[in-house]
């Protein structure tokens, strides 16, 4: 399968394919929470306001501890004014202010003044018949309630304009509940590849144990015992049941050391009292099953897809999974290939899988060259999109932005012409062209020779399924025959390319480049070199990938057309 474009979007199924707009949300969430800000400061202000007349009023009641009496003056206030029976107390509000508004203030007063003999028993007899007391008896069922709900209404009226600014202006921009799920099960994802601790995330540790000693990568923040419950929920619903238990297990183990239980999700807790004891049972199983593995793994042969899918989880840990004999017989080497021009400047070669090769190459390009071409990519940069055998899809097969760099007339089909097979590129992606020719021993610098420089950006959770390269129908000028892929970032964790069916793994390395055939020499589908690119546990991986075709390099292979024949690069 093959990458090209989609229309912009951020994110697919919720994974933020590229770090770099995670930037531009993160400065979104800051403006976000200067209006919320604001929108708090305003409430505030409006319920100190409320707070301040709510006390003026109640201290001024001339029986303010007399329960009764002040229950049967609302009581009977409000009947009389509306012509009804009592209306609950938050009515009061509305309805007082509605009415005053309505009605006139002045119209309201005299309603009530003829209500007050037989309501309000003051201290020194009728309130009303003070007029002192009068004016403010009628000032607190006025004025007071006005300002009151006033400060509401505006406040409600605030918080309504804030929101719908939110949602149009920036609701493009904004993840959806959609993305919130699907970022739950891209961390359940890599909670099942990385195999990390369900008891360290919830304290924001990610435990790098199965790749062999390196350091937890800690975060500030912690979960609380509603994400592990909805986390719980996210791995059930895309059928990680193991996962599931884990969260459900974790939570029941939160509640125990007297964690709240959210309101709610009261209907959870015998599914987390049945997790932990399923958990229990399960990992002494999983357990045995590691302990009695024997098989050696059979690297180089067409392994099927439970132990393809076990040494990709594998690799992608970091781990060492040939053996050591195997390992052994690898090399590195400075290549001049014979060149007297790379007598000055050698390739830093080294040999990850002999036969079918896989290579790479230390320090391909210079820092001050990866940023040149992150900066071209950049503006451009959009949803990868897979092509599959039938249909073009945007899938969960691979996460990432993408973009094109360079002519597009590079391996473009409809507009390659045979007359026209040199297109100048920039002196910048010629350069590299040539480099990329020199290095691999294959012609690039020409449009009918490769495709378009393709930059990638994967971000956290961001990956590529295990896919080939080749197989992409309509391609003129033949099939990808090697994919020359150089990583632009360091990744701290995850992220790596790896070929389960050889036993390699490779983590990215700023400036390195990795490269290998896709097809055998005689132009056939090399089946082993079955790949993927590991989901993002921490960090922003860039990638540059020339895809080199197979037509005009047929006369570059030493070899006839057995199927067999190896090759070495
Ligand atoms: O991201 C990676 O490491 C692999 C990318 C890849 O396989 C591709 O772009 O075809
Ligand atoms: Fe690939």
């Amino acid at each position: 399968a093959t990458t090209t474009v989609k229309e912009n979007k951020m994110q697919v199924n919720g994974v933020f394919a590229s770090t770099e707009l995670m930037g531009d949300l993160t400065i979104l969430e800051r403006e976000l929470i200067r209006e919320l800000e604001k929108l708090y400061l305003q409430s505030v202000q409006a319920t100190d306001h409320i707070k301040q007349h709510m006390d003026e009023w109640r201290n001024s009641q001339p029986h303010s501890n007399d329960k009764i009496n002040e229950e049967s003056e609302r009581k009977m206030l409000i009947g009389n004014l509306n012509g009804t029976t009592a209306a609950p107390v938050t009515d009061r509000f509305t309805t007082d202010v509605l009415q005053d508004e309505e009605a006139g203030s002045s119209n309201y007063t005299v309603r009530v003044m003829k209500l007050l003999d037989s309501v309000t028993p003051g201290d020194h007899g009728h309130a009303a018949h003070h007029p002192i007391d009068a004016y403010l008896l009628i000032k607190r069922r006025t004025h007071s309630y006005y300002v009151m709900t006033n400060a509401l209404k505006k406040l409600a009226k605030s918080i309504k304009s804030t929101l719908s600014e939110i949602n149009n202006d920036e609701a493009d921009l904004l993840p959806k509940a959609d993305d919130f799920h699907g970022t739950a099960e891209s961390l359940i994802r890599m909670q099942k590849m990385y195999k990390l601790s369900v008891r360290n995330l919830v304290q924001g540790i990610v435990n790098q144990d199965a790749s062999g000693g390196k350091q937890d990568i800690v975060s500030q923040n912690k979960l609380e015992l509603w994400d592990v419950l909805f986390l719980g929920e996210s791995a059930e619903r895309i059928g990680y049941s193991y996962e599931s238990r884990e969260w459900y297990a974790e939570a029941a183990a939160m509640l125990d050391l007297g964690a709240q239980l959210p309101p709610g999700t009261e209907h959870m807790l015998t599914k987390l009292k049945t997790a932990t004891v399923e958990q229990k049972k399960l990992s002494d199983i999983e357990h045995q099953l590691d302990v009695t593995e024997t098989d050696l793994p059979k690297f180089n042969t067409l392994m099927g897809p439970e132990e393809t899918l076990k040494y990709q989880v594998r690799l992608c840990a970091g781990e060492q999974v040939r053996s050591v004999e195997y390992e052994a017989t690898l090399y590195c080497k400075l290549e001049t290939h014979g060149s007297p021009y790379l007598l000055m400047m050698p390739f830093k070669k080294e040999i990850l899988s002999l036969s079918p090769p896989v290579v790479l190459y230390r320090k391909f390009l210079s820092p001050a060259q990866v940023e040149t071409i992150k900066r071209q990519a950049k503006p451009n940069l959009d949803l990868a999109e897979v092509h599959g055998e039938e249909n073009t899809h945007s899938t969960m097969e691979r996460i990432s932005m993408t973009s094109f760099i360079g002519k597009p007339e590079y391996g473009d089909p409809s507009t390659l012409d045979d007359l026209h097979p040199e297109v100048d590129e920039s002196d910048f992606l010629t350069d590299m062209n040539k480099k990329i020719e020199r290095a691999t021993q294959l012609r690039v610098a020409s449009t009918k020779a490769s495709e378009r420089y393709q930059v990638a950006n994967y971000g956290i959770g961001g990956m590529y399924n295990l896919h080939f390269d080749f197989g992409k129908k309509e391609r003129r000028n033949g099939e990808r025959l090697g994919t020359f892929l150089i990583y632009l970032t360091d990744i701290e964790a995850g992220g790596g390319t790896v070929f389960p069916r050889l036993g390699v793994g490779v983590q990215p390395e700023l400036g390195t480049a990795l490269f290998w055939h896709n097809l055998k020499p005689n132009g056939m589908n090399n089946q082993l070199m079955y790949h993927a690119g590991c989901p993002v546990l921490h960090g922003d991986k860039w990638i540059v990938t020339k895809w080199i075709l197979y037509d005009e390099n047929i006369r570059k292979f030493p070899c006839g057309l057995s199927n067999y024949a190896k090759l070495s690069l």
